[in-house]
Protein backbone atom coordinates (compact mmCIF):
# COMPACT_ATOMS: atom_id res chain seq x y z
CA UNK A 1 0.00 0.00 0.00
CA UNK A 2 1.20 3.54 -0.47
CA UNK A 3 0.16 6.20 1.37
CA UNK A 4 0.92 9.63 0.63
CA UNK A 5 3.49 11.83 2.19
CA UNK A 6 2.19 12.97 5.62
CA UNK A 7 3.52 15.38 7.77
CA UNK A 8 1.70 16.19 10.88
CA UNK A 9 -0.54 13.52 12.04
CA UNK A 10 -3.06 12.69 14.95
CA UNK A 11 -2.83 8.95 16.44
CA UNK A 12 -5.99 7.70 17.99
CA UNK A 13 -4.42 5.15 21.06
CA UNK A 14 -7.17 2.49 21.55
CA UNK A 15 -8.05 2.77 25.48
CA UNK A 16 -8.48 -1.78 24.39
CA UNK A 17 -5.13 -1.48 23.85
CA UNK A 18 -3.53 -0.18 26.60
CA UNK A 19 -4.74 -2.90 28.71
CA UNK A 20 -2.06 -5.34 26.87
CA UNK A 21 -3.03 -8.85 27.63
CA UNK A 22 -4.86 -8.36 30.80
CA UNK A 23 -9.12 -7.33 30.85
CA UNK A 24 -9.03 -4.43 32.49
CA UNK A 25 -6.81 -1.47 32.95
CA UNK A 26 -3.73 0.19 32.00
CA UNK A 27 -0.20 -2.27 31.38
CA UNK A 28 2.96 -0.21 32.13
CA UNK A 29 5.04 -2.49 29.86
CA UNK A 30 2.73 -1.50 27.13
CA UNK A 31 2.03 2.32 27.65
CA UNK A 32 6.19 1.97 27.65
CA UNK A 33 6.29 -0.33 23.98
CA UNK A 34 3.46 2.48 22.43
CA UNK A 35 5.66 5.42 24.30
CA UNK A 36 8.60 3.87 22.14
CA UNK A 37 7.21 3.73 18.83
CA UNK A 38 5.44 7.47 19.18
CA UNK A 39 9.28 8.59 20.04
CA UNK A 40 10.38 6.82 17.03
CA UNK A 41 7.56 8.76 14.79
CA UNK A 42 9.28 12.02 16.65
CA UNK A 43 12.65 11.16 15.62
CA UNK A 44 11.41 10.32 12.13
CA UNK A 45 10.49 13.85 11.81
CA UNK A 46 6.41 13.62 12.11
CA UNK A 47 5.08 16.27 14.64
CA UNK A 48 2.50 13.66 16.30
CA UNK A 49 -0.55 14.39 18.45
CA UNK A 50 -2.76 11.84 20.22
CA UNK A 51 -6.11 11.58 21.39
CA UNK A 52 -6.25 8.17 23.90
CA UNK A 53 -9.99 5.89 24.57
CA UNK A 54 -11.19 4.67 27.52
CA UNK A 55 -12.51 1.14 26.42
CA UNK A 56 -9.24 -0.28 28.59
CA UNK A 57 -11.46 1.66 31.78
CA UNK A 58 -14.97 2.53 31.38
CA UNK A 59 -17.56 3.02 28.15
CA UNK A 60 -20.41 4.94 28.35
CA UNK A 61 -22.91 2.63 26.52
CA UNK A 62 -21.81 -0.70 28.80
CA UNK A 63 -23.06 1.79 31.80
CA UNK A 64 -25.73 3.05 30.67
CA UNK A 65 -26.27 -0.58 29.71
CA UNK A 66 -26.00 -1.22 33.51
CA UNK A 67 -28.15 1.20 34.34
CA UNK A 68 -26.36 4.63 34.93
CA UNK A 69 -28.06 7.34 33.15
CA UNK A 70 -26.18 8.02 29.59
CA UNK A 71 -24.28 11.70 30.14
CA UNK A 72 -23.19 10.71 33.62
CA UNK A 73 -21.71 7.27 32.03
CA UNK A 74 -19.94 9.04 29.31
CA UNK A 75 -18.65 11.67 31.99
CA UNK A 76 -17.29 8.85 33.50
CA UNK A 77 -15.80 7.50 30.50
CA UNK A 78 -14.09 11.20 29.41
CA UNK A 79 -12.69 10.63 32.96
CA UNK A 80 -11.10 7.11 32.20
CA UNK A 81 -9.53 8.51 29.20
CA UNK A 82 -7.91 11.21 31.49
CA UNK A 83 -6.13 8.63 33.25
CA UNK A 84 -5.24 7.05 29.90
CA UNK A 85 -3.47 10.30 28.86
CA UNK A 86 -1.32 10.37 32.30
CA UNK A 87 0.12 7.24 32.09
CA UNK A 88 0.78 7.77 28.25
CA UNK A 89 2.65 10.98 29.46
CA UNK A 90 4.44 9.11 32.20
CA UNK A 91 5.41 6.78 29.39
CA UNK A 92 6.41 9.54 27.11
CA UNK A 93 8.24 11.61 29.56
CA UNK A 94 10.53 8.48 31.07
CA UNK A 95 12.25 8.07 27.73
CA UNK A 96 12.62 11.73 27.19
CA UNK A 97 9.48 12.73 25.06
CA UNK A 98 8.56 16.41 25.91
CA UNK A 99 5.18 16.19 26.05
CA UNK A 100 1.36 18.44 27.54
CA UNK A 101 -1.55 16.62 28.37
CA UNK A 102 -4.61 19.15 27.44
CA UNK A 103 -8.29 17.57 28.64
CA UNK A 104 -11.84 19.10 27.21
CA UNK A 105 -12.86 19.14 30.94
CA UNK A 106 -10.80 21.56 32.77
CA UNK A 107 -8.88 19.76 35.91
CA UNK A 108 -6.27 22.60 36.37
CA UNK A 109 -4.79 20.84 39.22
CA UNK A 110 -3.87 17.61 36.57
CA UNK A 111 -3.40 19.13 33.00
CA UNK A 112 -4.07 21.70 30.92
CA UNK A 113 -7.48 22.63 29.75
CA UNK A 114 -8.06 22.25 25.45
CA UNK A 115 -6.61 25.79 23.91
CA UNK A 116 -6.49 25.00 19.90
CA UNK A 117 -3.90 27.64 19.26
CA UNK A 118 -1.50 26.67 22.59
CA UNK A 119 -1.73 23.09 21.58
CA UNK A 120 -0.75 24.16 18.01
CA UNK A 121 2.36 25.89 19.55
CA UNK A 122 3.25 23.15 21.96
CA UNK A 123 3.33 20.64 18.59
CA UNK A 124 5.73 23.44 16.92
CA UNK A 125 8.25 23.34 19.70
CA UNK A 126 8.11 19.30 19.17
CA UNK A 127 5.99 18.46 21.91
CA UNK A 128 3.77 15.58 21.92
CA UNK A 129 0.12 16.98 22.64
CA UNK A 130 -2.22 13.96 24.43
CA UNK A 131 -5.50 15.28 24.34
CA UNK A 132 -7.98 13.77 27.18
CA UNK A 133 -11.44 14.02 27.82
CA UNK A 134 -12.86 13.45 24.27
CA UNK A 135 -14.56 16.14 23.23
CA UNK A 136 -15.62 17.19 26.44
CA UNK A 137 -19.67 16.00 25.78
CA UNK A 138 -21.81 12.94 26.37
CA UNK A 139 -22.85 11.33 23.21
CA UNK A 140 -19.31 10.92 21.72
CA UNK A 141 -16.38 8.79 21.61
CA UNK A 142 -12.82 9.74 21.23
CA UNK A 143 -12.90 8.96 17.67
CA UNK A 144 -15.00 11.69 16.83
CA UNK A 145 -12.56 13.83 19.61
CA UNK A 146 -10.10 12.46 17.16
CA UNK A 147 -11.77 13.93 14.31
CA UNK A 148 -12.20 17.23 15.55
CA UNK A 149 -8.83 17.63 16.99
CA UNK A 150 -7.25 16.22 13.93
CA UNK A 151 -9.09 19.42 11.64
CA UNK A 152 -8.40 21.57 14.65
CA UNK A 153 -4.57 21.13 14.34
CA UNK A 154 -4.10 21.00 10.81
CA UNK A 155 -3.05 17.40 10.86
CA UNK A 156 -2.98 16.02 7.41
CA UNK A 157 -4.19 12.44 8.42
CA UNK A 158 -5.74 10.79 11.46
CA UNK A 159 -3.73 7.37 12.18
CA UNK A 160 -6.40 4.91 14.24
CA UNK A 161 -4.78 2.32 16.41
CA UNK A 162 -6.42 -0.02 17.12
CA UNK A 163 -6.47 -4.17 17.54
CA UNK A 164 -7.87 -4.81 14.13
CA UNK A 165 -4.94 -4.50 10.93
CA UNK A 166 -8.09 -2.78 8.57
CA UNK A 167 -11.50 -1.92 7.79
CA UNK A 168 -13.03 -5.37 6.63
CA UNK A 169 -16.56 -5.56 4.71
CA UNK A 170 -17.70 -6.98 8.47
CA UNK A 171 -16.43 -7.36 11.65
CA UNK A 172 -13.89 -9.41 11.80
CA UNK A 173 -14.12 -10.66 15.15
CA UNK A 174 -17.45 -11.64 14.63
CA UNK A 175 -17.16 -12.58 11.35
CA UNK A 176 -13.80 -14.87 10.14
CA UNK A 177 -14.62 -14.88 6.83
CA UNK A 178 -14.33 -10.57 6.67
CA UNK A 179 -12.54 -9.24 3.69
CA UNK A 180 -10.03 -6.10 4.76
CA UNK A 181 -9.99 -3.47 2.28
CA UNK A 182 -6.53 -1.81 1.42
CA UNK A 183 -8.18 1.33 0.47
CA UNK A 184 -11.78 2.56 0.83
CA UNK A 185 -14.16 5.77 0.71
CA UNK A 186 -15.36 7.63 3.08
CA UNK A 187 -18.67 7.37 1.21
CA UNK A 188 -18.15 3.59 0.75
CA UNK A 189 -17.70 3.58 5.22
CA UNK A 190 -21.08 5.30 5.84
CA UNK A 191 -23.04 3.58 3.30
CA UNK A 192 -22.08 -0.06 4.34
CA UNK A 193 -22.51 1.22 8.11
CA UNK A 194 -18.64 -0.19 8.86
CA UNK A 195 -18.42 0.19 12.26
CA UNK A 196 -14.78 0.39 12.65
CA UNK A 197 -15.20 3.74 13.72
CA UNK A 198 -18.23 5.76 14.64
CA UNK A 199 -20.03 7.93 11.08
CA UNK A 200 -19.76 11.26 12.78
CA UNK A 201 -15.94 10.67 12.51
CA UNK A 202 -15.87 9.60 9.04
CA UNK A 203 -18.12 12.38 8.31
CA UNK A 204 -16.02 15.31 9.50
CA UNK A 205 -12.69 13.64 8.49
CA UNK A 206 -14.44 13.59 4.73
CA UNK A 207 -15.71 16.69 5.19
CA UNK A 208 -12.48 18.09 5.90
CA UNK A 209 -10.50 15.73 3.45
CA UNK A 210 -8.46 14.09 6.24
CA UNK A 211 -7.66 10.31 5.56
CA UNK A 212 -7.85 8.16 8.07
CA UNK A 213 -5.45 5.10 8.47
CA UNK A 214 -6.97 1.97 10.82
CA UNK A 215 -3.40 -0.29 11.93
CA UNK A 216 -3.31 -2.62 14.52
CA UNK A 217 -1.30 -1.01 17.44
CA UNK A 218 -0.98 -4.20 19.51
CA UNK A 219 2.11 -4.96 17.05
CA UNK A 220 5.68 -3.64 17.82
CA UNK A 221 6.93 -1.37 14.87
CA UNK A 222 3.33 -1.50 13.45
CA UNK A 223 3.04 2.55 13.65
CA UNK A 224 6.20 3.28 11.75
CA UNK A 225 5.52 0.68 9.05
CA UNK A 226 1.84 2.55 8.77
CA UNK A 227 3.48 5.93 8.99
CA UNK A 228 6.15 4.51 6.08
CA UNK A 229 2.58 3.30 4.17
CA UNK A 230 3.83 -0.37 4.82
CA UNK A 231 2.63 -3.34 6.80
CA UNK A 232 -1.14 -4.10 6.60
CA UNK A 233 -3.97 -1.08 7.30
CA UNK A 234 -6.27 0.43 5.14
CA UNK A 235 -7.03 4.22 4.02
CA UNK A 236 -9.77 5.79 3.79
CA UNK A 237 -10.50 8.69 1.65
CA UNK A 238 -11.92 10.72 -0.64
CA UNK A 239 -11.39 9.75 -3.98
CA UNK A 240 -11.50 6.03 -3.64
CA UNK A 241 -13.62 3.67 -4.74
N1 LIG B 1 -15.98 -3.40 9.33
C1 LIG B 1 -15.11 -3.46 10.34
N2 LIG B 1 -13.78 -3.50 10.08
C2 LIG B 1 -12.88 -3.54 11.11
N3 LIG B 1 -13.24 -3.55 12.41
C3 LIG B 1 -14.56 -3.51 12.71
C4 LIG B 1 -15.55 -3.47 11.70
N4 LIG B 1 -16.77 -3.42 12.30
C5 LIG B 1 -16.57 -3.44 13.61
N5 LIG B 1 -15.23 -3.50 13.89
C6 LIG B 1 -14.69 -3.50 15.25
O1 LIG B 1 -14.22 -2.19 15.56
C7 LIG B 1 -13.29 -2.31 16.63
C8 LIG B 1 -12.39 -1.09 16.68
O2 LIG B 1 -13.11 0.05 17.00
P1 LIG B 1 -13.41 0.54 18.52
O3 LIG B 1 -13.78 1.97 18.36
O4 LIG B 1 -14.33 -0.39 19.19
O5 LIG B 1 -12.07 0.32 19.21
P2 LIG B 1 -10.95 1.22 19.77
O6 LIG B 1 -10.98 2.58 19.19
O7 LIG B 1 -9.76 0.37 19.51
O8 LIG B 1 -11.34 1.18 21.31
P3 LIG B 1 -11.32 2.16 22.56
O9 LIG B 1 -12.77 2.52 22.77
O10 LIG B 1 -10.80 1.30 23.62
O11 LIG B 1 -10.47 3.35 22.27
C9 LIG B 1 -12.54 -3.58 16.33
O12 LIG B 1 -12.17 -4.23 17.48
C10 LIG B 1 -13.50 -4.40 15.45
O13 LIG B 1 -13.93 -5.58 16.10
O1 LIG C 1 -16.23 13.00 23.37
C1 LIG C 1 -16.43 11.99 24.08
C2 LIG C 1 -15.49 10.94 24.17
C3 LIG C 1 -15.74 9.86 24.98
N1 LIG C 1 -16.90 9.81 25.71
C4 LIG C 1 -17.13 8.69 26.64
O2 LIG C 1 -15.89 8.07 27.01
C5 LIG C 1 -15.92 6.66 26.71
C6 LIG C 1 -14.56 6.18 26.34
O3 LIG C 1 -14.26 6.59 25.02
P1 LIG C 1 -14.06 5.52 23.82
O4 LIG C 1 -14.11 6.32 22.58
O5 LIG C 1 -15.20 4.53 23.91
O6 LIG C 1 -12.74 4.89 24.06
C7 LIG C 1 -16.99 6.55 25.64
O7 LIG C 1 -17.54 5.24 25.61
C8 LIG C 1 -18.00 7.58 26.08
O8 LIG C 1 -18.77 7.06 27.13
C9 LIG C 1 -17.83 10.83 25.59
O9 LIG C 1 -18.89 10.77 26.22
N2 LIG C 1 -17.57 11.90 24.79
Amino acid sequence: MTTPSFNRILLKLSGEVLMGEGEFGIDPATCERVAREIAAAKDAGFELCVVVGGGNIFRGLAGAAKGFDRASADYMGMLATVMNALAMQNALEHIGVDTRVQSAIPMSSVCEPYIRRRAVRHMEKGRVVIFAAGTGNPFFTTDTAAALRAAEMGCDALFKGTSVDGVYDADPKKNPDAKRYSALSFNRVLADDLKVMDASAVALCRDNNIPIVVFNIRSEGNLADALRGDGTSTIVRNNAD
